[in-house]
């Protein structure tokens, strides 16, 4: 587990209704239990506390240590500091308990005289994972401190020895940390606590991986993706047209490669038009598409493409030479699914549903979650790419790790939506994201953006509706 997904976890478990009051208590309670069970009770124990979380934890570990031990909290610095609700909270509880000692430090002239001698625990809750460079005073002072007892107390930390992974850092016995063991710490001891995340963040996409995917790169045009969408025909412009719409919320610039007798018909400014002759693609049109990729930073070839064979043909040519990542969509599909070998070496998505995914691969996903997950994900390791099953529940793998989504309502039936969903995960591609969270997170914004709709309209809406609210959707996760 790395600290980036840590991030994410923290902000769908929010989005889940876990409080970071239960989080706290949970990791207080964590600490206070694993002190126990390693050194019994009937304990003086000392717990250094710093103004951020890591303190808060310290102060929950206080109370529940309490009952049966004698504790003394030392604050290190001003009270005024302890920003975090849950913080001020627990903070202020513990002023409430007469068997809790406290004692404030604001400077370090009050930590060098300190004499620990009597503890039998020292805790360290004074700086976690939210610590910026070396430690700074008072706090390195207090670290000093601590460490003076070495040998002679225990010392637990909190999460992470303060001061990890600067040179001043406290010398501990152990660390709890929580839920799971950090890879990139090295080092100390770790014992870890659980802390109340339940299994579904391993799997379930919400607001934290789509903040992450929504980052912006810079201040210039194009700077923010660049993307290529390849679609339409004789018969079709509104699929090319609805993902381009969607797309065109995420990416600075999106360009429309149709054939012009369907170009002719989209009259929207907001899109930057490259028709190429007749009435449906053909192998004809290869070299000149291929070129309009180089200044794309992403491809999307599929949407209202048709099934002619020469436009089949031309698919399949176009995506063994495609050097940019594609996703693959709908009619798009179908042309591949006879040669699946042309994506052979490519970075791609494909955006089944369960009918265009037994066509593909020749297996339907039928069954639980985790069975349907457990097919998508051996298929995408066979093709070594990103699959997007689409249905009420997406699931989404890379062969690696499975993902699911719920966003979205039934409403979202009615077509084209599939083509928004398409036009998204471009976007998220052409912004640099891996295509795998570029697929969860498209599948997320999608679903969101309708049910967005669903609150205004009910569940019979149009396509178009949905690409709409695609800022909306953005918008109320860049503020989650
Ligand atoms: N979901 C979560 O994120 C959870 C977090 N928890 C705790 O929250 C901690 C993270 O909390 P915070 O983000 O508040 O961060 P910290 O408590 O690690 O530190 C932030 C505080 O330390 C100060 N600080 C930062 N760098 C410093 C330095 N070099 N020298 C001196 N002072 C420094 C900051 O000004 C701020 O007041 C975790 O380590 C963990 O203990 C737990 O409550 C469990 C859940
Ligand atoms: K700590």
């Amino acid at each position: 587990m790395k600290i980036e997904d840590v991030y994410i976890w923290d902000t769908n478990a929010k989005w889940l209704g876990i409080s970071p009051f239960q989080l706290m208590e949970n990791a207080g309670a964590g600490v206070a239990r694993a002190i126990e069970e390693k050194f019994g009770r009937g304990l003086k124990v000392a717990i250094f506390c710093g103004t951020g979380n890591n303190g808060g934890d310290g102060f929950v570990a206080a109370r529940h240590l309490s009952f049966e031990n004698d504790v003394t909290v030392f604050l290190v610095g001003d009270e005024i500091k302890i920003r975090s609700e849950e913080a001020k909270h627990n903070w202020e509880i513990l002023k409430k308990l007469d068997f809790v000692k406290i004692k404030i430090l604001k400077d370090s002239s009050q930590i060098k005289g300190l004499n620990l001698e009597e503890y039998d625990v020292i805790v360290d809750a004074l700086l976690g994972a939210g610590t910026k460079g070396e430690p700074r005073e008072p706090i390195r002072s207090a670290i000093k401190k601590i460490n003076e007892y070495s040998g002679k107390a225990k010392i637990v930390s909190v999460d992470l020895p303060s001061g990890y992974p600067s040179k001043v850092q406290v010398k501990c016995d152990f660390a709890v940390t929580f839920q799971w063991d950090k890879e990139e710490f090295e080092g100390f001891e770790r014992i870890v606590a659980k802390i109340g995340y339940p299994k579904e963040l391993y799997h379930l996409v919400g607001p934290g991986n789509a903040k992450f995917a929504l980052r912006k790169k810079g201040e210039h045009k194009g700077q923010n993706g660049r993307l290529l969408i390849i679609g339409g025909s004789e018969d079709y412009f509104g699929a090319p047209y609805l993902a381009a719409k969607a797309a065109s919320y995420i990416v600075d610039l999106v360009y429309l490669v149709m054939p012009e007798y369907s170009a002719k018909r989209i009259t929207d400014p907001d899109m930057i038009l490259r028709p190429v002759e007749g009435k449906n693609f053909t192998r004809e049109h290869l070299e000149e598409v291929l070129a309009l990729t180089e200044k794309a930073d992403a491809v999307i070839v599929g949407p209202g493409i048709g099934l002619r064979d020469e436009t089949r043909e031309f698919v399949r040519e176009f995506v063994k030479r495609c050097e940019k990542p594609l996703v693959i969509d709908a009619d798009g599909l179908k042309a591949i699914a006879e040669d699946l070998s042309v994506l052979n070496g490519k970075t791609f998505v494909l955006t089944p549903h369960a009918g265009e995914f037994k066509t593909l691969f020749g297996e339907k996903p039928e069954g639980s979650l985790k069975e349907k997950a457990g097919l998508v994900m051996k298929k995408a390791k066979e093709i070594n790419g990103v699959i997007l099953l689409k249905g009420v529940y997406d699931i989404i793998s890379d062969g690696k790790v499975w993902k699911y989504n719920k966003t979205g309502n039934r409403g979202m039936t009615t077509g084209g939506t599939g083509d928004v969903l398409a036009g998204i995960i471009g976007a998220l591609l052409a912004l640099g994201n891996s295509p795998l969270r570029a697929a969860s997170v498209g599948a997320f914004l999608n679903g969101l953006a309708g049910d967005t709709v669903k609150e205004e309209l009910g569940e019979n809406f149009t396509a178009l509706n949905v690409a709409k609210k695609v800022p909306h959707a953005v918008k109320w996760v860049l503020e989650f």
